[in-house]
C-alpha cells in the first residue's frame, strides 16, 4: 500500500519538483521506507538519437536516491554516488525506478537505486549520504519548504 510522506521536496526540484517547467519528470510514490517512481524521458534528454543522456540517468538517480531521505525521516545530502549504466536508457520509455536505504551508520546513510524498462537493468547506484540539520540549507537566504519544518528533530538526537 502507499503511504503519504509528511514532507515533501522541494518544488523547484530539478528532477521531481512540479513548480519548475524543466523538471525530468521524476515521479514518486512510497511503500513504507521504499520509494518506486517512475518517469519519461524525451528528446530534450537526448545523448545520442534515442537514447538518454547518462547526466541525466545520473539526476535522476541522485534524486530517487535522495527520496529515501523522506521515508527516513532524515534530511541529507549526497556525498558520493557512483551510476552503473547497465543497458540502453531509451527515449519515450516509461522508466521504472525503485530505491532504498541500505545501510545506516550514524549520520553516514548507504542508498541504493535501480532504473529497468521492463525488466531490463538500465542502471543502478549506490551513494552515501550525510545526514544534516535543516539549518544546512538556511546559508542560501531562500525560504525552505514548509513541510521541512521540524525535519530530523528526533533522528538527530537519536
Ligand atoms: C534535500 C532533502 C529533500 C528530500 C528529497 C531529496 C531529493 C534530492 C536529492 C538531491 C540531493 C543532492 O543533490 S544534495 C546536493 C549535492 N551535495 C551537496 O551539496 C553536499 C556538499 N557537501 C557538504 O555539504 C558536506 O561535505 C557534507 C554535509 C556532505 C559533509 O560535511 P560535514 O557535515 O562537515 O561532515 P564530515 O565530517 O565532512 O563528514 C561526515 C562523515 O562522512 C564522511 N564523508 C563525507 N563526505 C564523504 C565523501 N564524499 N565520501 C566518503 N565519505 C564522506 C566523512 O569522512 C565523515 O566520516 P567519519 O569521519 O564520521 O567516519
Amino acid at each position: 500500500m502507499h503511504s503519504a510522506p509528511a514532507r515533501t521536496h522541494d518544488p523547484m526540484c530539478m528532477g521531481c519538483g512540479h513548480a519548475n517547467p524543466g523538471n525530468l519528470g521524476v515521479r514518486v510514490w512510497f511503500e513504507g521506507q521504499r520509494v518506486h517512481g517512475e518517469v519519461l524521458l524525451d528528446e530534450r534528454h537526448s545523448g545520442a538519437p534515442g537514447y538518454a543522456h547518462g547526466g541525466a540517468i545520473a539526476a535522476i538517480m541522485d534524486d530517487l536516491l535522495g527520496q529515501v531521505l523522506i521515508p527516513l525521516d532524515r534530511p541529507g545530502v549526497t556525498a558520493t554516488i557512483t551510476v552503473d549504466f547497465r543497458g540502453p536508457a531509451l527515449l519515450g520509455r516509461t522508466l521504472s525506478l525503485e530505491s532504498w536505504c541500505e545501510k545506516i551508520d550514524g549520520r553516514k546513510l548507504h542508498m541504493r537505486g535501480e532504473i529497468r524498462d521492463g525488466d531490463t537493468l538500465v542502471a543502478e547506484a549506490r551513494a552515501l549520504f550525510i545526514h544534516v540539520d535543516v539549518s544546512h540549507w538556511e546559508a542560501s537566504g531562500q525560504p525552505l519548504p514548509e513541510s521541512w519544518q521540524g525535519w530530523g528533530g528526533e533522528a538527530q538526537n537519536a
